[in-house]
C-alpha cells in the first residue's frame, strides 16, 4: 500500500520526481504515479507547488520520532584514554539534553575500558552504554558500526554527536547508513530549535562563505560531528553518578573483514596546537619561510607554539600540522597572534574561540581587526623586533630576580 496519497489537483509537473531520494514517482499521463518502494520519507511534499501531495508515513512517522529520547555522545577513547572531543562533546550535549529535558549518555566501546565510565559522569554523563570486548580493542569500521548502529535501534536516542576525528569521521557515515538517518559534518554550532525540539546543526558552507543551519526533520536519531577544539571542556564534577548499561558484544572475528596487524604510532610533529595556551600565528603577509624563524622565537618567548594560515603552509613556510583554520587545526589558546594574516572566515574558523586576539596587520581594513581585542596597523617586520626584544628583557628581567 502507497504511504503518500495523490490528490486531485496534482497537475503532473514533475516536480516531485527529482526530489524523490528513492525513485517512487513517476508521472504518467500527466499524473503522478507512487510506486510501492515508497517509503512515505515526505520529500515530495515539500517539492509540490500545488499542494497536492499528501504523505501519510511522514505523519506516522512524525509520532514514530517521538519515540526517540535523550542525547548521546560517542566516546572516542585510545588505549584507555579519553580523546579530548569526546570530553568537548559532554559539555555540549549536556546543554542539548538540559534544553530538552532529556537524559545525556556516553556510548564507550573498548576493551577492558570500564574505570573510563567515571569521567563521562563527572564530565555530565547521565548514563554510561559500555561495550567492552577484546574484539573492540582497536578501532574497526565494522565491529565499531555494528555495535553503535544495533544501540541506537533499539534505544532510539534523539541525537547522536561524534568527534569529527579520523575515528568519527570514518564511524558516523556508517551508522548514518545502516539507520537511514541524516549526518552534519563539521558543525561548529549546536542548539536546540525551541518550536520543533528540532537540533540546529550549523556549519560553514560553499567554500564558508556562509554559515548554513541544517535540520534533520524526517528521520532519526539526528547525528553530527564536531571537530576537536570547537567546543570547551565542561568542568568536571568529580564524585558525580551515573547509570552504567552493559551492551552485548554480538559480532564474532570471523564477521570483520579487518585485522590490526600492528598499531605504529605516528612520529608527533611539533607540539600540539589544540593544547597550546599562546599561539604565534603568521600569514602570507610574514613574507617568507625564513622570517617566519622570528614568529617561532616570540611564540617560544611566551612558551607557546606557531602556526599558519593555510596561504603560508601552501607557500611551503610551515607544515600542514601547523594550519588553523576550517581546513586545519581549530584552536582556542588564551592568546592568538595573527601576523601578516587578512582573517579570510576559513582562518576565522579555526581561532575565533581564542580568549585574546591581537592582529598585526598593515591593511586597517583587514578582516581579522573586526575579531580582534587588540589591533596593531603596521609592517610586522617592524613590529616582531620590538616585541621579540621586550620580552626578551622582560624574560631576563624574571631570570635575574630568581637568582
Ligand atoms: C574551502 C576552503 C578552506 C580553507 N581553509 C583554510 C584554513 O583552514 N585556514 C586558512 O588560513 N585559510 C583557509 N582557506 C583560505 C582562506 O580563504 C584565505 O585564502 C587564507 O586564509 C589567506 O591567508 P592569509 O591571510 O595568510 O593571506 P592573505 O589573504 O593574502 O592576507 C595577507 C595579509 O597580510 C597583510 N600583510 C602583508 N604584508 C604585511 C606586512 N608586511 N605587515 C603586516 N601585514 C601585512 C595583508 O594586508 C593581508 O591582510 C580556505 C579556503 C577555502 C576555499
Amino acid at each position: 500500500m502507497s504511504v503518500v496519497v495523490l490528490k486531485d489537483k496534482c497537475i503532473g509537473c514533475k516536480l516531485c520526481v527529482p526530489a524523490c531520494p528513492y525513485n517512487a514517482i513517476e508521472v504518467v499521463d500527466r499524473k503522478a504515479i507512487i510506486k510501492d518502494n515508497c517509503t512515505g520519507c515526505g520529500a515530495c511534499v515539500t517539492s509540490c507547488k500545488k499542494d497536492a501531495i499528501i504523505s501519510e508515513g511522514q505523519k506516522a512517522g512524525q509520532s514514530n520520532l517521538n519515540q526517540y529520547q535523550g542525547v548521546w555522545v560517542f566516546a572516542e577513547q585510545r588505549e584507555g584514554r579519553l580523546a579530548d572531543v569526546a570530553i568537548e562533546l559532554l559539555g555540549e550535549g549536556r546543554k542539548l539534553a538540559d534544553q530538552l529535558g532529556q537524559k545525556l549518555a556516553a556510548v564507550l566501546l573498548g576493551d577492558e575500558v570500564e574505570s573510563l565510565a567515571g569521567q563521562l559522569f563527572a564530565f555530565g554523563a547521565d548514563r554510561v552504554y559500555l561495550a567492552q570486548d577484546p574484539i573492540l580493542k582497536h578501532y574497526r569500521t565494522e565491529a565499531y558500526a555494528t555495535v553503535v548502529a544495533d544501540l541506537a535501534q533499539a534505544e532510539k536516542p534523539a541525537i547522536v554527536l561524534y568527534g569529527a576525528t579520523h575515528v568519527g569521521r570514518d564511524l558516523a557515515p556508517r551508522v548514518t547508513r545502516r539507520l537511514r538517518t541524516g549526518l552534519t559534518a563539521d558543525c561548529t554550532e549546536l542548539d536546540i530549535d525551541n518550536e520543533s525540539g528540532l537540533l540546529l546543526q550549523t556549519r560553514p558552507a560553499f567554500g564558508g562563505s556562509i554559515m548554513a543551519t541544517i535540520v534533520c526533520p524526517n528521520h532519526r536519531p539526528q547525528m553530527a560531528t564536531v571537530r576537536p577544539g570547537v567546543f570547551s571542556k565542561p568542568e568536571k564534577v568529580e564524585g558525580r553518578k551515573g547509570e552504567i548499561v552493559t551492551v552485548p558484544v554480538k559480532i564474532a572475528e570471523k564477521d570483520i573483514r579487518t585485522t590490526i596487524l600492528e598499531v605504529v604510532k605516528e612520529a608527533k610533529q611539533g607540539a600540539n596546537l589544540e593544547e597550546a595556551s599562546v599561539i604565534v600565528a603568521g600569514g602570507r603577509g610574514i613574507g617568507n619561510a625564513e622570517k617566519f624563524k622570528l614568529l617561532d622565537e616570540v611564540a617560544r618567548l611566551l612558551g607557546g607554539e606557531v602556526a599558519a594560515s593555510r596561504a603560508a603552509v601552501e607557500a611551503g613556510w610551515l607544515g600542514p600540522e601547523r594550519q588553523v583554520g576550517q581546513t586545519g587545526k581549530t584552536v582556542r589558546p588564551k592568546l592568538y597572534i595573527a601576523c601578516g594574516i587578512s582573517g579570510a572566515i576559513q582562518h576565522r574558523a579555526g581561532m575565533q574561540g581564542s580568549e585574546v586576539i591581537v592582529a598585526i596587520n598593515k591593511d586597517p581594513n583587514a578582516p581579522i581587526f573586526t575579531i580582534a581585542d587588540y589591533g596593531i596597523v603596521a609592517d610586522v617586520h617592524e613590529i616582531l623586533p620590538i616585541l621579540k626584544e621586550e620580552l626578551a628583557r622582560l624574560k631576563d628581567e624574571d631570570q635575574g630576580e630568581v637568582a
